[in-house]
């Protein structure tokens, strides 16, 4: 049986599709969607955003690849709850990319996909209302027209890809992806970011592994054929070519950081035997901050001396940062504008300063 889910008015559940109720006992429902192409004309990406994306992603390859001598900084937002926040701090971060341009490539962190240890809110894609009614049509919608508002302040955009098919309604605005530290030894996610048109991380292991992530770029760079859905939003068989430009971020795990020179050796160690670029991105935030923004500005600086003295295996920077220092519950009321509902983030004043202090290591190592 097939269902038509273009022209479907109401929901349909697994047992409508079942008579004989032996599949889909689970599912309580299934939403009719648009497809990536209907999302894409009523909110086209246009001319000159593109012109940003591509030369973004070139420059974001360039410094990974050691052909740029800058550092690439990802800044943003843990997670985009209130898109008017987001905006405002693209505001603010916009003209500081600006000024520290020869030194930094900025790249703003637009992550409307959460990975959860066990469950949680799953973003603004999976639950715009933050109220559980997952309106998923909606915020697809709202996270598209923030990436747009977001490249129209002149800053190319970051994010998370957690579900293999959003990519498709909003992966044109993107310069730089990530595959998350739960998802980095899966082979739906590396053969998603094998398809991928922007240079993507793959994270460590939540519990320490860099060998998986090293493995992750391994996989991303050969060409995969797998389930997927077309442009249409029809079910298709991918093929893809690969991602030339798969590199390692480290995040920290449970057994304890590994930001130190130490640890930045050991994984190039490990990127080198596989036959890898030997340059990769630190995550200041997470397992190497402990979760702690006020840490994750000491880490964000014991980097900049690293660079300082001279490293070249640190080709970028993840910060976790909002307008407002540390986080909140998403039950909060009323919620505190500006500031993280998942994992907290360094105020708007301290990221400025970071950046200025990341611009001068740059320019140190430089000089050299
Ligand atoms: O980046 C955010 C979180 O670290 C990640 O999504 C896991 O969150 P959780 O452990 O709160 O579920
Ligand atoms: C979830 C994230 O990180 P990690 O996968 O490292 O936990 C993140 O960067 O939002």
């Amino acid at each position: 049986m097939t269902v038509d889910l273009d022209t479907a008015a109401e929901p349909t559940t697994g047992t409508d599709l079942d008579p004989a109720h032996t599949s889909d006992l689970n599912i309580a429902e299934f939403r009719p969607l648009p497809s990536p192409a209907e999302l894409l004309t009523e909110l086209p990406l246009g001319h000159d955003r593109a012109e940003l994306v591509t030369r973004s992603r070139d420059e974001v390859r360039a410094i990974l690849s050691g052909l740029d001598d800058r550092m690439l900084a990802v800044v943003g937002p843990c997670s985009v709850h209130d898109p008017s926040a987001a905006l405002e701090y693209a505001r603010l971060l916009a003209p500081v990319a600006e000024r520290l341009r020869e030194d930094v490539c900025v790249v703003m962190r637009v992550y409307f996909e959460k990975p959860r240890t066990t469950v949680g809110w799953k973003g603004l894609i999976n639950d715009p209302g933050l109220d559980e009614s997952y309106d998923v049509p909606r915020g697809l919608r709202v996270a598209r027209t923030l990436l747009l508002d977001v490249l129209d302040t002149g800053l190319p955009v970051g994010c998370e890809f957690l579900e293999p098919t959003s990519p498709q309604y909003i992966a044109d605005t993107v310069s730089w992806g990530a595959i998350g530290a739960r998802t980095t030894e899966s082979q739906v996610h590396r053969e998603l970011a094998s398809g991928l048109s922007m240079p993507i991380g793959f994270k460590n292991g939540t519990d320490g592994n860099v060998q998986v992530a090293v493995d992750g770029c391994g996989s991303a760079r050969a060409g995969h054929v797998f389930f997927g859905t077309d442009p249409s939003g029809l079910s298709a068989v991918v093929r893809t070519t690969g991602n030339p430009d798969p590199h390692v971020i480290l995040r920290g795990g449970r057994g304890g950081t590994n930001y130190g020179p130490e640890d930045v050796a050991a994984a190039v160690a490990l990127l080198e035997k596989a036959g890898l670029p030997a340059r990769l991105m630190v995550d200041a935030s997470h397992a190497n901050s402990g979760k702690s923004h006020v840490r994750q500005a000491e880490v964000a600086r014991e980097l900049g001396a690293q660079i300082a003295d001279g490293s070249e295996s640190v080709a970028a920077v993840m910060l976790e940062s909002f307008l407002v220092a540390g986080n909140q519950s998403i039950d909060a009321q009323p919620l505190t504008y500006g500031q993280s509902v998942t994992d907290a983030c360094m105020d708007w004043a301290t990221t400025e300063t970071l950046l200025e202090d990341l611009a001068a290591a740059v320019r140190a190592r430089r000089a050299r």
